[in-house]
């Protein structure tokens, strides 16, 4: 059942529209990840959502009640909301149980107690409920906010940005922490990242942004695998878009041979055919020297596990892992071949 429900909301700042025609359906206790470009709209989203600013049009329901639409406009404190913001630092002169306890006033001091008591074993900081945040690490702090968010059970988690400021190391420690205290808590929630792979770690599915709506919803796997739109493609890989002709939902006639797919491509129709683009990701590409070959060797670089190889393909630059360091030289001539894999084939219409 869907704990939240957005349908086709519309906001502007100052003549300028931000968020237009959004929809986004949230499942009961599911964690749905906000990604898009910087600037696409995904905090104004939050805060439509949580009542901080008032859409032009559109409706919002929070565990099935209405609170943006008709001319109704619930406010803030009374959406039962938990928000948990990069910059929504605990209180400095509170102690980690006061912190806690700060959204549980109207509960009788046994209720609040117990419920404190609680929400320090869930985030395994029973012996720190008398430290102030000055006093905790980065993680720990934030574990707290995530305490004192779900302290009063809110029907909805919001959480933008929460992992932005944790040192790289212990992030995603972190995040698999907040994700199984969130699952436990049975809550749903909507999480706002930069990160591709926070977004991969955290969430239950991926909600991309494109021109102020949701583009696609659907679980990691599903928009890596089979991305609806150019842009979510782009957005979770970094491949580059190639010319290409549909003989089949199976086989594209390419500048770099003909590409074949594992399963094949469709459209409302059927296969695809026609004139169209795909989006070629490096996992897939093979290079070897080749004095006719199409691409040409610019430099790669270790990083870690592995070689990337920087080869530019006509206009375009991409990097190809290699497991070894390739002797290429700057300027060789190399081919690429291209392994079979479920193809991603954007059919070129009178728009793109
Ligand atoms: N108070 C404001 N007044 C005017 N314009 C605003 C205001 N707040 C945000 N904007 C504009 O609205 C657009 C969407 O902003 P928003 O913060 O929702 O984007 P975002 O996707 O969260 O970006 P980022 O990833 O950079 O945090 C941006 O173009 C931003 O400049």
């Amino acid at each position: 059942m869907s704990n939240l429900s957005i349908n086709n909301l519309e906001y502007s700042y100052n003549g300028k529209p931000i968020l237009h025609d959004l929809s986004l359906h949230v499942n009961d206790n599911e964690i749905v990840c906000l990604l898009g470009a910087s600037g696409c709209g995904k905090t104004t989203t939050l805060k439509a959502i949580a009542g901080l600013l008032k859409p032009s049009k559109g409706n919002i329901s929070i565990a099935q009640v209405a609170v943006n639409g008709d001319g109704l406009y619930v406010p803030p404190q009374k959406r039962n909301i938990g928000m948990m913001f990069q910059d929504y630092a605990l209180f400095p002169h509170l102690t980690v149980e006061q912190n806690i306890a700060f959204g549980l006033h109207q509960e009788s001091t046994n209720v609040r107690k117990a419920r404190v008591k609680e929400m320090l074993s869930l985030i395994k900081l029973d012996d720190f409920a008398h430290r102030y945040p000055h006093q905790l690490s980065g993680g720990q702090q934030q574990r707290v906010a995530i305490a004192r968010a779900l302290a009063y059970k809110p029907n909805l988690l919001l959480l933008d940005e929460p992992f932005s400021n944790i040192d790289h190391q212990v992030r995603f420690q972190l995040i698999d922490d907040i994700r199984r205290i969130i699952k436990d808590q049975q809550v749903s929630a909507i999480f706002v990242t930069h990160s591709k792979e926070e977004a991969f770690a955290f969430a239950d599915k991926l909600a991309i942004m494109e021109e102020g709506k949701i583009a696609q919803l659907g679980t990691p796997e599903t928009l890596y695998r089979k991305p609806a739109t150019k842009g979510v493609a782009a957005f979770l890989s970094d491949g580059i878009f190639i010319d290409a002709e549909a003989h089949s939902g199976t086989e594209f006639k390419t500048d770099y041979g003909t590409i074949s797919s594992l399963e094949p491509v469709m459209n409302g129709s059927g296969e695809v055919s026609g004139q169209g683009c795909i989006y070629l990701k490096p996992q897939y590409l093979s290079l070897s020297a080749n004095e006719q070959g199409q691409g040409e060797f610019i430099a790669s670089r270790f990083v870690g596990n592995r070689y990337l190889c920087r080869v530019k393909l006509g206009q375009q630059e991409l990097e190809i892992p290699c497991a070894e360091l390739e002797s290429y030289q700057a300027g060789q001539r190399l081919a690429i071949d291209v392994k079979p894999h479920l193809v991603n084939y954007f059919a070129y219409t009178n728009k793109n």
